[in-house]
């Protein structure tokens, strides 16, 4: 009986979330989005944020030599809190090691002559896009969902649909400031302290605190010319998304959705400055806009190639609305046309809120039936990836992602002697729907697929790999050169594998 209420009391917790988070999360996440809009334009515009950035960096040098001065005895790692963080679990790590504040939240300067920008590592996507939009600029890669950070995506990894051209987010970034565990400020490019520079990205917060990051930006157009091409057969949609991925003259943009194991949507697009003729206006960023993969599926059941124009900003955060296709489980009406009207403006909830309010119902539901992973792999392994995770854990949608890495020191090895090579991002956000699945033993399944492949995995998500595993999967010879030569790190900082495995993350 004891038990019968418990799980009747679960599926009501479940069942019923949507009550929660349009009643409280939905109004909560909108003024804080308010009030964050209002006072980034206020600090952009008064440019007061350069002149306080160095002081903002003594105060993190001071916190470390407060820590050296002490015994040492815990960790270091940022006071972030882990329920603000864009991943679906919270680090352990935090309660125990000593939290370094890192209030750094500021773009400190658009250079449009050397074409770059810098900014502090809380900066977010959103923020980013809305100061380079009036200004004409875009960074070259923009992950796309709001929140992500830049000193997250520097420290990960960011991946969007121009990365097939300029590779991951780390490929647009010229030079990072770090404070490093002896309390000292360098910074590093490729020509100073080129092994820093080359080690950090992936490296999860075990180097250094990042301050500030220099990235490249591009002149924007208004507008995106997308192309839909709908496939119902794997091996050609996996053949032309490998070929316009590895085209000398590639589009701009190269996306794909999967929506069953045969069928899904190609999309090739360009950034244009007019709406053509060939095609309408879609402004997928209007508060009553259809979810955007839900947009993107009618195109499969009409069965014919079409053309749009996406207002460009609309375009770099479409997934953004319904977090992919995440939000469905959450709120199952929320593409519905009188919920769009009544509430589309309030949207999405911010994931930290829906985090922070998890309760513990979701959170085994989730253990136990939820899939969130991206795999990494080589662009012509795509067909036969498809097929393992389809046997593993049939989700649909999937996101298909294209990228290039660039031969450079670091983590990510590629083939030997090639200058770069393209890979896609097999991006799996859902309740598996495959027989036998089971969470550990089909991730681990899937993981040593991709470690067999050289592949890789994106960190953000679960990995339950070993330590060996994970050390075949990331090449550790520069990192670990790194670490031995710069002064307190290995005593100031975990290894990454001691920040990202499963049993660290709750
Ligand atoms: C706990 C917490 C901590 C935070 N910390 C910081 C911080 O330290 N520094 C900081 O700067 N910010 C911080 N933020 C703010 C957060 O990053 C902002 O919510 C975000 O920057 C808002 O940008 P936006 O692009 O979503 O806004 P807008 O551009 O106004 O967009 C509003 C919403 O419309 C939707 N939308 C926009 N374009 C499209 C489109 N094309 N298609 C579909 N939907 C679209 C999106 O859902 C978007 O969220 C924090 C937020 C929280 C909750
Ligand atoms: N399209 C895409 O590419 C997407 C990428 N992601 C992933 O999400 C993550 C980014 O999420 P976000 O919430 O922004 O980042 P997080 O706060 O999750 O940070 C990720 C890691 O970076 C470290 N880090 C962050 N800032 C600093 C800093 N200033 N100095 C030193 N270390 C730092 C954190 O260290 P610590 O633990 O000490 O706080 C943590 O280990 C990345 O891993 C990214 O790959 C997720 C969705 C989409
Ligand atoms: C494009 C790439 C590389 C990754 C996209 C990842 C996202 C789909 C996930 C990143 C953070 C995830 C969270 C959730 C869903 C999936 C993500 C958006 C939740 C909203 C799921 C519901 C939980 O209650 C809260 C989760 C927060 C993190």
């Amino acid at each position: 009986m004891a038990i019968e209420t418990e799980t009747f009391l679960e599926y009501l917790v479940v069942e019923y979330r949507w009550v929660i988070v349009i009643l409280a999360l939905l109004p909560m996440s909108a003024a804080w989005k308010l009030w964050s809009i209002i006072r980034n334009y206020v600090v952009f515009k008064m440019n007061s944020a350069p002149k306080m950035h160095d002081d903002k960096v003594k105060e993190v040098q001071r916190q470390i030599k407060e820590w050296l001065s002490g015994d040492k005895s815990t960790h270091l790692c940022t006071a972030r809190p882990t329920w603000q963080t864009m991943s679906f679990r919270h680090s352990m790590y935090k309660r125990t090691f000593t939290n370094i504040q890192i209030n750094l939240v500021d773009v400190l300067e658009v250079d449009k002559e050397n074409m770059t920008v810098r900014c502090e590592p809380l900066v977010t996507m959103g923020q980013l896009s809305r100061t380079l939009a009036p200004l004409g600029l875009a960074l070259p890669v923009v992950p796309e969902l709001d929140q992500l950070t830049v000193g997250g995506l520097v420290m990960g990894t960011g991946v969007e649909t121009t990365s097939h051209v300029h590779g991951l987010f780390q490929h647009v970034c010229l030079e990072y400031e770090l404070v490093l565990a002896d309390g000292s400020v360098v910074n590093c490019s490729k020509d100073e302290n080129a092994d820093l520079f080359y080690a950090v990205p992936w490296s999860y917060g075990t180097l250094g605190f990042l301050t500030s990051v220099v990235i490249k930006v591009i002149p924007a157009k208004k507008y995106v010319r997308i192309h839909y091409y709908p496939f119902n057969n794997l091996s050609d949609l996996a053949k032309r998304f490998s070929q316009e991925s590895l085209k000398p003259n590639p589009h701009q943009f190269v996306e794909a959705l999967l929506y069953t194991r045969d069928s899904g949507v190609l999309m090739l697009g360009d950034m244009v400055d007019e709406v053509g003729r060939d095609g309408k206006l879609n402004p997928i960023g209007v508060w009553h806009a259809e979810w955007f993969f839900k947009q993107v599926e009618k195109h499969l059941k009409r069965k014919r190639t079409a053309i749009e124009y996406i207002p460009l900003r609309d375009y770099y955060h479409r997934h953004t609305r319904s977090l992919f296709w995440e939000l469905q489980d959450i709120i199952s009406f929320g593409n519905n046309f009188i919920f769009r009207y009544l509430f589309g403006w309030l949207m999405p909830p911010e994931v930290s809120l829906l985090k922070l309010t998890q309760p513990e119902a979701v959170t085994k539901l989730y253990n136990k039936a939820h899939v969130i992973q991206d795999m990494l792999i080589p662009i012509e392994l795509l067909e036969k990836a498809i097929a393992f995770f389809h046997d593993e854990f049939e989700v649909y949608p999937i996101w298909l992602c294209p990228f290039k890495i660039f031969n450079n020191p670091g983590q990510l090895k590629i083939k030997p002697g090639e200058e770069s090579q393209m890979f896609v991002d097999i991006g799996v956000y859902g309740v598996p729907k495959a027989k036998g699945f089971e969470t550990i033993a089909s991730t681990r399944h899937v993981e040593s697929f991709v470690i067999q492949n050289q592949g890789f995995q994106m960190l953000y998500a679960d990995t339950y790999t070993t330590r060996e595993e994970f050390r075949q999967m990331f090449d550790h010879k520069l990192y670990d050169r790194v670490r031995a030569s710069l002064p307190n790190c290995k005593e100031a900082f975990p290894e990454i594998y001691d920040k990202v495995n499963r049993n660290v993350r709750k």
